[in-house]
């Protein structure tokens, strides 16, 4: 029969009656909530993050402090500094001016009246940058001393490693005055060839294509050995006498370009040249000659290098693709297979610009693969329902372990009844689970930063509770992170509350998607099998629980008003 209609006798004394029942009831879930899992309501204390924050916060202010030097202010990291690097492109560029000009006004007749005041300007200009440098830059440095960042005594390490630099900037120029304007007393400019080095390296180490720089560099270096050639060629033409023999320089049209033709034939051994009659030309051209053979040879050989380990992943990657496309072709697989196999090479490969992205990582220490892997996934797995509440270095530690794989259109990740020995997180495209007659039904579709596979993983072997319980199909290329059910479980040997955690999640998802396995689920729950024994319920709430709660207190309400 139906229940009998409630009777109300005072309507305010009613609400408030039931306002308290439903506090109340709100307060038991909570509790509840609370027994299984300490963080479930609680999210503030639950990541240690805001923690780490504040410390890492303070510790950067306390490095900042350190790396203050007393005379100039804040020091310089030259691995990092960016504005450094800069800084360090244009001293490169006064150097090389140096470099070039002062070889060039030495040896060719380029000190006229006219552009004296021209050189005189760029030089001083030049030299200003070398100050500055001196001074302001290479004097703020820091640098390492046996595993120490020194900040502290940079005077010292001026003293003993700036000789070079202090030399470079020496104003030997001042003999102008008494042997008139000659370049050679700039050539201690030329002893600040560190700096160029190190902007060299400092440059390949922030460029995303350091062979570009490299092919850069290398050219350099053979144009310029052909320029000091070229000036060689025009002092050993004008110790014989311009346009004296047949081999010289003749002295017509620009001295500069056509020494340095001689110097492109003579050193990279094209010949065609005109013949050495001297015994002077023959020993200068078979200098040449010789030193073209191996200066060039070994020039050549670099860029060769150079561009081949610049090339080197796309060469392993065709080499592995054509080794896979053989044994294919050797074992008569399907083409239609073939055709898919070939597919994800090139798929992968565009996408990741790698076939194994962990072949790369395994090289590094573990901080160094920690911090890569925080940065690039830790947020996306901080947003994932199943691992809220989860301790933040049990991510981490499930971060390391993830192996990144490729699923082309229409594969099935996880079958229906299999086993689940893994779950998946997806990193780009999306994924269909489906399932009905031809598994034409699509129940969802799941985009980037969702989990699947979670269900029949977290389920213990017994009663087959470790089965998959659907049809995962990609949807488009999909771009899954995999994390192994062993690599799972190692690691949450060491989180027992995260492991009660997941546990719950794992036995509410069941619940929730797997119906035929949450009934068996139940009735291990009832054997207190899987999880331990259910908490008891408090013995306040006790008092109040029960189902018919509210017609309980109605009672007691309708008999004391009565
Ligand atoms: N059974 C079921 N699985 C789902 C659903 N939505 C997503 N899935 C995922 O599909 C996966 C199939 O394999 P698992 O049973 O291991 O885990 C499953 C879930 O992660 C759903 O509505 N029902």
């Amino acid at each position: 029969p139906p229940p009998p209609a409630h009777i109300v006798i005072n309507a305010y004394a009613d609400e408030q009656l039931r306002s308290i029942a439903k506090r109340m009831k709100e307060r038991l879930n909570l509790y509840k909530e609370k027994v299984v899992d300490q963080y479930a309501s609680s999210p503030e204390i639950s990541p240690p993050v805001k923690a780490d924050q504040k410390k890492k916060e303070e510790q950067e202010k306390k490095k900042k402090e350190t790396l203050m030097d007393p005379v100039l202010g804040n020091t310089i990291d030259p691995f990092t500094d960016r504005r450094y690097i800069a800084w360090l492109s244009l001293v490169t560029l006064a150097f090389n001016y140096n470099t070039w000009f002062i070889t060039a006004r030495l040896c060719f007749p380029y000190h006229t009246e006219g552009i004296i005041p021209f050189w005189f300007v760029l030089d001083t200009l030049a030299d200003l940058i070398y100050l500055t440098d001196s001074i302001l830059f290479q004097a703020r440095k820091q640098y390492v001393k046996a595993g120490d960042i020194i900040v502290k005594e940079l005077q010292k390490h001026r003293q003993i490693h700036g000789t070079l630099d202090v030399m470079s900037v020496m104003p030997f120029d001042l003999l102008y005055l008494r042997f008139g304007f000659k370049s050679i007393f700039r050539i201690n400019r030329l002893l600040k060839v560190d700096t160029f080095f190190e902007f060299s390296d400092r440059l390949e180490s922030i460029m995303a294509k350091a062979y570009i720089w490299r092919v850069i560099r290398t050219i350099g270096y053979l144009l310029f050995m052909l320029h000091l050639n070229a000036c060689f060629y025009y002092v050993a033409s004008d110790y014989q006498g311009i346009g004296k023999t047949k081999w010289v320089y003749s002295g017509l049209g620009s001295a500069y370009l056509r020494c340095y033709y001689y110097a492109v034939r003579s050193l990279i051994n094209i010949g065609g040249l005109n013949e050495p009659h001297t015994v002077f030309e023959i020993t200068f051209q078979m200098t040449n000659f010789f030193t073209g053979v191996f200066v060039f040879s070994s020039l050549i050989g670099q860029m060769r290098d150079v561009i081949g380990a610049a090339t080197a992943a796309q060469t392993y990657f065709r080499s592995s693709m054509d080794g896979t496309v053989d044994y294919m072709v050797n074992n008569h697989i399907p083409s239609l297979v073939q055709n898919r196999v070939r597919t994800w090479y090139t798929y992968t490969w565009d996408a990741q610009g790698m076939l194994d992205e962990s072949e790369l990582l395994d090289k590094m220490p573990l901080v160094m693969r920690t911090a890569i892997a925080v940065d690039i996934n830790l947020s996306t797995f901080q947003k994932i329902d199943l691992f809220k509440g989860c301790d933040q270095q049990m991510l981490v530690d499930m971060l390391l372990r993830l192996k990144s794989i490729v699923y082309l259109p229409g594969d099935f990740v996880v079958k229906k009844g299999d086993i689940g020995k893994e779950m998946y997180i997806i990193k780009s495209g999306a994924v269909q689970v489906v399932g009905g007659p031809d598994n034409s039904i699509v129940f969802v579709t799941l985009k980037a930063g969702c989990v699947f596979g979670e269900i029949s993983l977290l389920q213990s072997s017994k009663d087959g509770g470790n089965r998959r319980t659907a049809n995962v199909k990609a949807y488009g290329f999909a771009n899954l992170f995999v994390l192994e059910k062993k690599d799972l479980f190692d690691i949450l040997v060491h989180y027992p509350e995260s492991q009660k955690v997941l546990a719950r999640k794992g036995r509410k998802l069941m619940k929730a998607k797997g119906p035929a396995a949450a009934k068996a689920e139940v009735e291990k729950q009832k054997g207190l099998v899987l999880f331990g024994p259910k908490p008891p319920t408090p013995k306040m709430l006790r008092a109040f629980g029960g189902k018919n709660f509210l017609a309980k207190i109605k009672v007691v309400f309708y008999i004391h008003v009565q």
